[in-house]
């Protein structure tokens, strides 16, 4: 597909507006010839059957001026005959070779849609939850599909054509040059009109299709959240104000609709009149020179020169039809390759040393706000318990979040053995850290597939020791075990369920070091007491930061780190911090009604 056409510098970088970076037209073009040099064979093979194509093709014109000639010269019935057979065998030559190419060319366009597809899959998993979050779904999914469905059609369609279609213009010019190079020349400098035309298209047309992608993008998230808290927006009597955002965003795609359709307004009628042009130029040079200089051109000449550059019509149209299309999904293309830019390349992400966790004057604040953290300082041990605990807003998920890689300190440092946690790849971050939240969700598919998501490898008995670990007694009722599907399909787990799940698939996961925000909450207290000793069995010599409501948690802890107002008060044992006499002794004393 084509990569033409520049995007303004900074693009790649995204925006605060929150919205996922492009990539740049230098980006784009070398993540297009990496597609290309993945299956390079097709692609050449491609071109070469399009190559042979168009030469079988340019034999009909050169052979029908050889007949004027001959007929002129007084050549026999026999010989007009054989030439005609000759048009007649390259015709079906070139009909044949051309269906052959556009058959590799289609099987080369769906293999590369595929390779995009899981590219796209892999990324989006790999986005780095700020990014996702600040970005919205809407964003997202519109890359994931109409931006890739655009990309997917050129390369299938598209894509072929105007490879079949530009190495025949290039074979068609060439003839008429080789023909004779005066009426070559006559005939291309009556192209003249259509590339100034293209030029001048083309240097519009990007930054039209990208603003008419975010356009498409930014109606899709206005109509998500809509749609998605239409029952609050009732409740609030916020209707009107989300129908005045609405119709902001469908304004704003007829906007940038009618930009596109102006530009094509233009381009459209200008090619219909180039392409007479270059025809009509060397039928009068021709004419001319048969009048005064009969030697320098015959008539056969000037009438193959003439087919020819009719003949470039249609290869020069497919072209110039499929350039919108071209222009769109480069734009796509430019999107989907944008998430690109938010990963970080696995190749550079460092190994850390050892399992030790370090928090050095940690200050944070949510998209240029106020500090919500400030000078957190704290180092957790290998195998070591610490529970977190503090009053509504003191920061304890913020530093949850810091500590899992999933935000970057403002100021200061969280490191995992030396290194930065959000320098580390997403793989190895899970190997690491993992951050357990109230949030579960349950994937469509058996219960086996839920917990392979952690470890695919693992055998049945290994799923199943997961899951006696969190206490799901729950999956020896199912009548399918670990075959029962869940979401649409037999059982449909409710929220302690859906809990037990997710800590089943850390428990796989194996990881060093486990942040459990409010991880029970949503457990009834017997069985949450249940998965915390289950998981304390199961977590023995690992590292496991709990951020705790429930004192029990803190008390049950190797340590306490007290947070008020973004700042860490107080560290030490339960026994330490309630002889200290300090806020937690405080909360200690009145949770025990002293
Ligand atoms: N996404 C966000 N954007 C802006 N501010 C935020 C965001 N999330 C939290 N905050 C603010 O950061 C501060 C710390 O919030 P945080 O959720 O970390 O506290 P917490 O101790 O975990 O509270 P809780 O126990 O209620 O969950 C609060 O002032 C909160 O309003």
């Amino acid at each position: 597909m084509s990569t033409a056409g520049p995007r303004s510098a900074g693009a790649a970088q995204g925006d605060d507006t929150g919205r996922l970076p492009i990539a740049e037209a230098r980006q784009t073009r070398r993540a297009a010839l990496r597609l290309i040099r993945v299956d390079g064979r097709a692609f050449a093979c491609m071109l070469a059957l399009n190559a042979l194509a168009a030469t079988a093709g340019l034999a009909a014109p050169w052979l029908l001026g050889r007949i004027i000639d001959e007929v002129k010269a007084g050549a026999s019935l026999t010989t007009v005959d054989r030439l005609a057979l000759a048009i007649l065998v390259c015709a079906v030559a070139q009909l044949v070779l051309s269906r052959y190419a556009s058959y590799v060319g289609h099987r080369f366009g769906e293999r590369t849609l595929g390779r995009i597809r899981e590219q796209f899959a892999e990324r989006a998993l790999a986005l780095p939850s700020p990014a996702a979050e600040r970005a919205g779904t809407g964003d997202l999914t519109t890359r994931g599909t109409t931006d890739v469905a655009s990309v997917g059609a050129t390369l299938r369609d598209a894509g072929p054509d105007v490879a079949i279609a530009a190495v025949r213009a290039v074979f068609v010019l060439v003839a008429v040059f080789v023909l004779n190079p005066l009426l070559g020349a006559c005939g291309l400098l009556g192209l003249v009109g259509i590339w100034f035309a293209s030029r001048w298209y083309l240097r519009r047309a990007v930054t039209a299709y990208l603003d008419e992608g975010a356009a498409n993008s930014a109606l899709a998230e206005e109509l998500a959240s809509t749609t998605g808290g239409a029952r609050t927006m009732q409740a609030l009597r916020l209707e009107r104000r989300r129908i005045d955002a609405c119709q902001g965003a469908i304004e704003e795609c007829r906007r940038t609709r009618l930009r596109t359709l102006s530009l094509r307004s233009v381009l459209f009628p200008v090619v219909d009149v180039s392409h007479v042009l270059p025809v009509t130029a060397v039928l009068l040079l021709g004419g001319a020179l048969l009048l005064r200089e009969p030697s320098a051109v015959s008539l056969g000449t000037v009438v193959a020169a003439a087919l020819y550059l009719t003949q470039l019509s249609e290869p020069l149209n497919t072209i110039l039809e499929q350039l919108e299309r071209l222009q769109s999904s480069t734009a796509s293309f430019a999107r989907v390759e944008g998430l690109a830019l938010t990963s970080r390349p696995a190749e550079v992400s460092p190994v850390p040393a050892d399992d030790r966790i370090e928090v050095s004057g940690v200050s944070f604040a949510y998209d240029g706000g106020p500090d919500v953290l400030h000078g957190v300082d704290f180092r957790v041990r290998p195998g070591e318990r610490l529970a977190i605990v503090g009053p509504s807003g003191a920061g304890k998920t913020t530093l949850g979040r810091l500590l899992a890689g999933m935000d970057v300190p403002g100021q200061g440092s969280v490191t995992v053995g030396g290194v930065p946690v959000a320098d580390l790849d997403p793989a190895r971050l899970r190997e690491r850290v993992i951050l357990v939240t109230q949030e579960h969700h349950v994937f469509l598919g058996t219960v086996r597939d839920n917990l392979r998501i952690a470890a695919p490898s693992a055998t049945d008995a290994e799923l199943r020791a997961a899951l006696a670990a969190v206490g799901a007694d729950w999956i020896g009722d199912l009548a399918d075990g670990l075959d029962t599907d869940l979401g649409h399909g037999a059982h449909r787990p409710d929220g302690a369920q859906a809990q037990q799940l997710a800590l089943a698939r850390v428990v796989l996961a194996d990881p060093h070091t486990l942040i459990l925000d409010e991880a029970t909450a949503l457990l009834d207290p017997r069985t949450a007491r249940h998965t915390e000793r289950a998981l304390a069995a199961v977590l023995r010599g690992r590292t496991v930061i709990a951020i705790a409501h429930r004192l029990q948690t803190a008390h049950d802890a190797d340590r306490v780190a007290v947070m008020r107002d973004g700042r860490l008060t107080e560290l030490g044992t339960h026994d330490e911090l309630v002889a200290a006499g300090g806020a937690y002794a405080d909360l200690w004393h009145s949770w025990h009604g002293r």
